[in-house]
């Protein structure tokens, strides 16, 4: 298995171009399965979960045809046709490797009237349920059984009559589960206490183009009316905020100066706050932002929350940035009950956190020393990475397929900007 080598010290000096988002991409693939026509994403990132879930999409009868795009390239432009769905079985093997899958349910549902997707268990970083993502369909009308470790979900009489649901907890997947079986439904829907991620609205915008009606799109009531038949359209796919998020502090602990070409201030503000509050300097323009590290880095509390606060995404790459900082930071994890993974890994590296349930305090230190460590999820990897390139000495991150999931070509856009980092096989 492949890991990485840091050798630290290299200030970051350049651009890193923002590639498209993971988790839009997550849910804009499968609004590919409630038309006959093709549906064209551009700007998808290459990652392991893309071609994970293009794979799953093959298991319904989608053609996925990917066009030019030069190894060389970033992203890659990529057309999903669902003309006519051969199977409405999502099986386990395909589901275990992507928690994601779960969001074919409901565009199945709403096209095929009934899906039977593998339950995704849970994770590193929690226990995962998606009770809410089943309440909400059941609230438009679909019955649903468990059995065997599936959901089979079915629309009485084909089409789900819709309905409205009020989320007890906000939760990104369930609403994009619950807009994507409410567009074709009979009636109007309606979803209170939604989430409002940048991703929700990409996923209104791609639906919006395919001919849904939606009202409140970024905001946390929303209304969609069902309608006969969506078409084809082909869309770009946001820039990944959290990847942006991450070189942007990478580029903070070298006391770099890094531009984020693409990179969306607007989507990313709760970052961009947090980032001020340490210490560095963000220069925002409509094409990207400016990432500037002027002097000692200081310590702050940060909490993490749906949007508009502060990402979870964002808790473990921030906390690495933190453990050189001058003086104490609390961070609060409230969306995750286990995002601490990185913690044990840190601390070998010389960093200073104790935890305690939710709350983790970073106690700065001058030096952070390369170690070989244990990548155990995904921003837990970058966290390393992050540390990484600021310790003294060289670091190896093994498990590199956690980060294969969500970071394109990570060490050649920080090679682009200085970094010694390079990826080998393992002896
Ligand atoms: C592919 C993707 O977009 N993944 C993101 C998505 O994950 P995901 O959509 O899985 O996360 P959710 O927003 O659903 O989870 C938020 C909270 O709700 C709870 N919950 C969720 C569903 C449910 O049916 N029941 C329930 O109790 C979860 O355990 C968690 O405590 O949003 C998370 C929160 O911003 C991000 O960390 C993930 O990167
Ligand atoms: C937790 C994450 O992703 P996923 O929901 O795909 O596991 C993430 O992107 O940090």
């Amino acid at each position: 298995m492949d890991k990485l080598v840091i050798r630290g010290g290299n200030r970051l000096v350049g651009t890193i171009p923002i590639s498209g988002a993971k988790n839009a991409a997550l849910t804009l693939i499968p609004c590919a399965l409630l038309t006959d026509e093709p549906v064209t994403l551009r700007n998808l990132p290459r990652l392991a979960d893309i071609d994970g879930f293009q794979h799953l999409m093959t298991q319904f009868g989608v053609s996925v045809a990917i066009q030019g795009g030069r190894p060389e390239d970033f992203g890659r432009v990529v057309t999903y046709e669902a003309t006519r769905l051969t199977s409405t079985v999502a099986p386990y093997d395909l589901v275990r490797k992507m928690r994601a899958s779960i969001l074919v349910l409901g565009p199945m549902l709403a096209r095929a009237g009934e899906a039977t997707v593998s339950m995704p268990g849970g994770c590193a970083i929690g226990n995962r349920p998606i009770d809410l993502h089943l309440k909400a369909l059941e609230a438009f009308g679909a019955e649903i059984e468990l059995a065997q470790g599936y959901v089979k979900a079915v629309a009485p009489g084909g089409r789900l009559p819709g309905g409205e649901f009020d989320f007890p907890v906000v939760s990104v997947g369930a609403t994009e589960n619950a807009l994507m079986a409410a567009v074709l439904a009979k009636g109007t829907s309606k979803l209170f206490n939604a989430a409002r991620e940048p991703e929700i609205v990409d996923l209104c915008n791609l639906l919006v183009a395919m001919g849904a009606e939606i009202e409140g799109i970024g905001t946390s009531d929303l209304v969609i009316h069902g309608v006969d038949r969506l078409h084809g359209a082909t869309y770009r796919v946001m820039s990944d905020r959290i990847e942006a998020g991450s070189y942007a502090c990478a580029a903070a602990i070298t006391g770099g100066d890094v531009r984020l070409e693409g990179a969306s201030a607007h989507d990313m503000a709760s970052t961009i706050h947090a980032l001020r509050n340490i210490g560095i300097e963000i220069d925002e323009d409509k094409n990207g932002i400016n990432v500037r590290a002027p002097g000692p880095l200081k310590a702050t509390n940060l909490t993490t929350a749906p949007y508009p606060g502060l990402a979870t995404d964002m808790q473990a790459q921030l906390m690495a940035l933190l453990c050189k900082a001058e003086g104490t930071s609390v961070l609060k994890e409230t969306i995750f009950e286990n995002r601490y993974m990185h913690v044990p890994e840190l601390n070998r590296m010389g960093a200073n956190i104790e935890t305690e349930g939710r709350t983790a305090i970073v106690k700065g230190t001058d030096v952070l020393t390369g170690a070989e460590v244990m990548a155990t999820d995904l921003r837990a990897s970058m966290s390393l990475v992050i540390a990484g390139l600021a310790a003294e000495g060289e670091t190896t991150v093994r498990r590199l397929y956690h980060l294969d999931r969500g970071y394109e070509r990570l060490e050649e856009k920080l090679q682009l900007v200085g970094a010694d980092i390079e990826r080998v096989g393992d002896d």
